[in-house]
């Protein structure tokens, strides 16, 4: 047996849905740069979803369904009041909101296309208002009702803090939820892959997603970016403390990727709006410990900065908190989930490697009480 250790180069599938091809991204054929330059994330999602751009009328319909399975039922609100302790992580909130919100759901384990499409408009609908309700209901605050008369993106941000965010801030927003709609087989959209090529549902396959982005290795890194970020406090401190790191063999959050070996073509858009963000906010410093971290890394190591490392200093501009960054990549993820979801459903074989064996040889079994 050759092993391949994390599936490097292997091929699991084939998809239609976004590729990578010598360092460049695209949607169903549609370059990231074109679409974070002009898209809205609502054509991104029917984009990933139909592998076309929608015209006018296919828009309104997917915008007028978003707006009409955004609220959610009243239990998986109130389930956030009942946490035993109040550090839950709002991953692991979204995690268990989500598998909640299967049991609400009539449709749940009904396995037919146009099920399953429902299921996916409900999830990309209800995932904002999670995020947002959880955020606000562990602060003592009342949830926000979605409006369906304000942008994806400014509905997320209305939602979030009650007041209907900046045009500035909701241009920001959608370009950020367009950049990390859909990924190939990065590892959560192969974990849903895996999960539903079982025929388990679509909520199952979205559960085990988030479970997968969680990770610091992966989704969790933005997070993590803006932990050390706030660690190194200023400039000055960059060279020290990134060379310290380095040195002991310790990896830098938001730097690396296991396909872009030149770069990923998603970090240029987000440091773009770091360094407008940040001196919009008059906190450039953030923009400048980033750019003075790239530069040390880069010189270091052929390691370029990835989608996870500019998107901390840009979340952290628009006064979200640093624990809600990897549930927003979780916002926009779902889009490309659940594209991956519907078309494993379409084309599906169990996915089923194997393991080469490194435990103990042969043994013979010896009752309990003759063991030493
Ligand atoms: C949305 C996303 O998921 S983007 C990725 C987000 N994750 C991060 O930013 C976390 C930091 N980065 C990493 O851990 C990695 O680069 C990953 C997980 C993204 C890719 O991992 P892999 O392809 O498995 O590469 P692997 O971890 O084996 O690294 C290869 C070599 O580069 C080094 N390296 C990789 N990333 C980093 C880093 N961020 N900082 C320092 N060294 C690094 C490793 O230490 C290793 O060195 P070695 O050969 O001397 O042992
Ligand atoms: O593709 C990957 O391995 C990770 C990544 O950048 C993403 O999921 O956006």
């Amino acid at each position: 047996m050759t092993v391949t250790k994390g599936l490097e180069g292997v091929v699991a599938t084939t998809s239609s849905v976004s590729s990578i091809i010598d360092d460049t991204l695209t949607y169903a054929g549609y370059n990231i740069d074109e679409l974070a330059e002009h898209a809205s994330f609502e054509e991104v999602i029917y984009l990933l979803w139909h592998r076309k751009l929608p015209n006018q009328k296919e828009l309104a319909e997917l915008v007028e369904l978003l707006g009409e399975n955004a609220s959610l039922p009243e239990e998986v609100l109130n389930h956030f009041k009942t946490y035993p302790i109040n550090n839950v992580h709002p991953m692991a909130a979204l995690r268990s909101a989500v598998s909640l919100l299967s049991l609400y759901d009539e449709e749940a384990d009904v396995m037919n296309n146009d099920a399953n499409y429902r299921k996916a408009v409900r999830l990309q609908a209800k995932i904002p208002t999670i995020v947002t309700a959880f955020s606000r209901v562990r602060k003592g605050l009342e949830p926000v009702a979605p409006r369906k008369d304000l942008s994806f993106a400014s509905n997320f941000l209305y939602m979030l803090s009650g007041e209907e965010p900046t045009a500035i801030a909701e241009e920001a927003f959608n370009k950020a939820l367009v950049l990390h709609a859909d990924h190939e087989l990065n590892a959560s959209t192969f974990t849903a892959r895996v999960c539903v090529a079982t025929l388990s549902d679509v909520y199952s396959g979205v559960t085990s997603a988030i479970g997968a982005l969680k990770g610091p290795l992966h989704g969790g890194a933005n997070e993590a970016v803006m932990k050390m970020l706030t660690e190194i406090g200023s400039v000055e401190n960059v060279e020290p403390y990134i060379l310290d790191k380095l040195n002991n063999k310790e990896k830098i959050m938001g730097f690396g990727h296991r396909v872009y070996r030149k770069g990923d073509p998603r970090a240029k858009h987000l440091k773009a709006m770091s360094e407008k963000l940040t001196n919009l906010t008059g906190e450039p410093k953030w923009y400048e410990m980033s750019t003075r971290i790239e530069e040390i890394v880069t010189t270091s190591k052929p390691l370029p900065p990835n989608v996870d490392f500019y998107s901390a200093s840009v979340y952290h501009s628009l006064g979200i908190d640093h624990d809600l960054f990897t549930p927003i990549f979780a916002v926009s993820r779902v889009s490309g989930w659940l594209a991956h979801i519907l078309e494993q459903y379409d084309n599906n074989r169990l996915i089923r490697p194997r393991a080469e064996y490194s435990g103990p040889g042969k043994q013979v079994y010896v009752p309990i009480d003759k063991r030493g």
